[in-house]
Order: structure tokens, then C-alpha cells, then sequence
């Protein structure tokens, strides 16, 4: 029987099925086929909720004795864009100066074809782990998350499944392969801000309430001060406005209210509540400013409404785990790996509940763009530092 020992076929089979999200696309079906000649038990969960697109998913197991590794990522991708700006097909695994092009050629198909090259090369070659694998895959994770990695970790989970240390083939390397290991993130919290006015003539401003001139006052409040400066472990808390909204067609019309929306990325100096409150003081101590409402003698009058399922941050202190993968990464690449806890968040705040995770995979320059490729050479690398990851985890262990 013909074992998925070469990462490039693997990917090609994957890059083939067109799974932008929440489409399946074929591709768990190929997973499904690489894995079972490998020994896995795979089963194929679909999650729903109203208001979501139904997703599948698949979880695969491979028992043996010993402590037990998951492998997570997913196989949906965004959307290819204007599919007439690629060189190549962005479905059709087109190989050109030695780069394999098509979406999801890092983000993520290229970390899971590697995963099981790795495997499979070790099952081959007499050398199979020693303990169980297990691959937790979703077809949710560019999109809205809700049908994906939670739900299959709850289902695994129920059924008696627990996990030693995470894996995640995000593509977490800025430049070159050896780069860089995720051990953590920071978390993500959203909300929309509107500000309500009074809608009147723009010639008569005291017969109206411009809201605008609240939000103004308002927004400002949200950028500055800094909310800090870095902590060891974090890059900065970081607001960002992401959406500014009227919705007011006439030049002569003060609008009746206006809406900002915003994401803050924050470190490990705040949880989601005491960001939410600090952001709460922000805002109820500006809407007093009179900046720029002169003789207004009422405060600004807002409505914050916080979106759901904020992230939270977190950090791995499993040394064994990330000293494990760093020391495979430097022998391979003989790149001494950055343990980073940077960029923006992942399906690794999920797992983080469940188990210790790091997160590894190939270098993420094209990711979400046009002309995502991956060059074989990489493919081929990654393959044997998960290779060696695998089997020094369960040497050490
Ligand atoms: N759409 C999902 C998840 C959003 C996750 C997204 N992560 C990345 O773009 C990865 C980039 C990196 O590795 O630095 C994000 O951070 O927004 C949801 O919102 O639930
Ligand atoms: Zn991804
Ligand atoms: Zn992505």
C-alpha cells in the first residue's frame, strides 16, 4: 500500500478541492484518504448553529501506547480574490520555478500535508510513535469559528479523549523556515461605539446635536494615552478603529447618529474585563469633554455594544514541549527559532484549554493574497522537523 510519505502529492490532493469556507471542497475526503493507510480512525463530525453555515470537520486517531499528541489545523481557506490576478490557477497545485501555487498553499493545507509526510515516513520506516496521534482538523477557522475547533475539542473531549501537548501548522514564520515558534497570543476584543444625536439643518447646529462631534471626542479618548508599552513576554496593546460610519448622503444634513467600530489586540496586563472597564472609563470621562461641543451642557450620549467571543491571551510554559520543537527546528534548519507570542490570534486559544500548544508551520508571506505559494524545498524541510518533533516528543516522554 502507497503511504502519503511525499509532502508535495500530499498537498497538490489538498489544494485541488476548493474548500473556501465554509465549503468542505473534497478536501477532509483526502484527508481521510492519506490517513487511513496510516492506521488512523477517522471520523467526520458536522457541527451547526442557527444563524451559521453547517461545518465539517474531522478528527483522526492513531492509538498507541505512550502520551498523546494532537496535530490541529484546518483545511478551509479564504477566498481566492480576483482569481484573474494569479499567475497560475489558485486550484489547480500549478508548480513554476519551484513553488507549489494554490490557496491554503501555507495557510494551512502545506502544515498538515508536512504533518503526515512526517508520519507517515516514520511509520515506514519502522520507527512509528510510541503513543497515540491524533489530528483535529476544521473547516472553520478563516471564517466565523463558532462550528470548528471548539465544538470538536467539546466532542472529543465528551468521548474521554485528553491530550499531552498541541501542535498547531499555522504558518508561523515571518521570513524564512526556522524562524519562529508561536507560544502564545495576544487576545482580540471588539466593539461598535454609536453616538446619538439630534438630526437638523447644518446652517442651524444649535437646533440639532452633532453626533459626529461626539464620536470624535470619544474615539480620541479610545487612542490615546497608549494603553501600554510592551510586557516581556507581549508586544503592546494595540486599538485600532476599524469601521467609522455615518451613513449620510446630504452635505447640508447633521446625521441623526454615527457608529465607529474597533478591535483591540491586548497582552498579558489586561483580561477581557479589565479592558472592558477601563474602556468603559475611557469613554464616560470623554463624553464630558467639550472640546469640540462648546456650551453643550449634556454629556455625549453613547451606546457600547461588545461583540461576542472575545480571545483571551495566553502564554505556554510547557518547556518540554516548546524545547522539543525549538531543538528540532535548529537541527534541521540550524536556525535558532524566535519564541514569539506576536501577530494576531489563532485556533491555539481554544486548545490552550485542553492542553499546552505551540504553533509551527511554513513561512506565511503570501498568506490571504494573490499568487499564494509555497516553495517545494520548504515543504520538504518542514517535513523533517515535524519528522524529528515527533520523534524526539515521544523519546523525551
Ligand atoms: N476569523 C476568526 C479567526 C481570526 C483569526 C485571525 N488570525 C490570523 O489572521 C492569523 C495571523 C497570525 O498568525 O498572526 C486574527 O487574528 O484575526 C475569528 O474572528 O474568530
Ligand atoms: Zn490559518
Ligand atoms: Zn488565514
Amino acid at each position: 500500500m502507497k503511504l502519503p510519505v511525499d509532502p508535495a502529492e500530499n498537498l497538490a490532493a489538498l489544494l485541488r478541492c476548493p474548500s473556501v469556507t465554509p465549503a468542505e471542497g473534497g478536501a477532509l475526503a483526502a484527508l481521510q484518504e492519506m490517513l487511513e493507510p496510516l492506521g488512523f480512525t477517522v471520523e467526520r463530525p458536522v457541527f451547526s448553529e442557527s444563524g451559521t453555515p453547517d461545518i465539517e470537520n474531522l478528527y483522526a486517531s492513531r492509538a498507541g501506547e505512550g502520551p498523546h499528541l494532537m496535530f490541529a489545523g484546518h483545511t478551509d481557506v479564504v477566498p481566492v480574490g480576483d482569481e484573474s490576478a494569479w499567475s497560475h490557477p489558485p486550484f489547480a497545485a500549478h508548480i513554476a520555478n519551484g513553488e507549489m501555487y494554490g490557496r491554503g498553499a501555507v495557510d494551512m493545507k502545506g502544515g498538515i500535508a508536512c504533518f503526515i509526510a512526517a508520519l507517515a515516513r516514520s511509520i515506514a520506516d519502522g520507527n512509528a510513535p510510541r503513543g497515540k496521534v491524533s489530528m483535529l482538523i476544521t473547516g472553520d477557522e478563516e471564517g466565523p469559528a463558532i462550528n470548528g475547533t471548539v465544538k470538536l475539542l467539546q466532542w472529543a473531549a465528551a468521548k474521554g479523549e485528553t491530550w499531552d501537548a498541541c501542535i498547531v501548522g499555522e504558518p508561523t514564520n515571518p521570513d524564512r523556515l526556522g524562524d519562529m515558534i508561536k507560544v502564545g497570543r495576544r487576545g482580540s476584543l471588539s466593539a461598535t461605539l454609536t453616538v446619538l444625536g439630534r438630526q437638523g439643518h447644518a446652517a442651524y447646529p444649535h437646533l440639532a446635536d452633532n453626533p459626529v462631534r461626539g464620536l470624535m471626542t470619544l474615539v480620541d479618548a479610545l487612542l490615546s494615552p497608549e494603553f501600554d508599552t510592551g510586557t516581556e513576554r507581549f508586544q503592546s496593546t494595540n486599538l485600532e478603529v476599524t469601521s467609522v460610519d455615518v451613513g449620510n448622503a446630504a452635505t447640508n444634513v447633521i446625521p441623526q447618529r454615527a457608529t465607529a467600530a474597533f478591535n483591540v489586540r491586548f497582552n498579558d496586563n489586561w483580561s477581557v474585563e479589565s479592558l472592558q472597564a477601563e474602556i468603559h472609563n475611557r469613554l464616560d470621562a470623554a463624553s464630558r469633554r467639550r472640546k469640540y461641543r462648546k456650551g453643550r451642557k449634556e454629556p455625549v450620549e453613547f451606546e457600547l455594544v461588545w461583540r461576542d467571543n472575545p480571545s483571551h491571551v495566553f502564554l505556554t510554559h510547557d518547556e518540554k514541549l516548546i524545547g522539543t520543537l525549538a531543538r528540532s527546528v535548529e537541527s534541521v534548519t540550524a536556525n535558532r527559532p524566535a519564541l514569539s507570542t506576536s501577530g494576531g490570534t489563532s485556533d491555539a486559544r481554544f486548545i490552550k484549554d485542553y492542553c499546552p500548544v505551540v504553533e509551527f508551520g511554513l513561512v506565511g508571506q503570501t498568506m490571504h493574497m494573490v499568487d499564494e505559494r509555497v516553495p517545494l524545498a520548504d515543504l520538504e524541510t518542514l517535513t523533517r522537523i515535524y519528522r524529528q518533533f515527533i520523534g524526539n516528543w515521544f523519546g523525551e516522554h
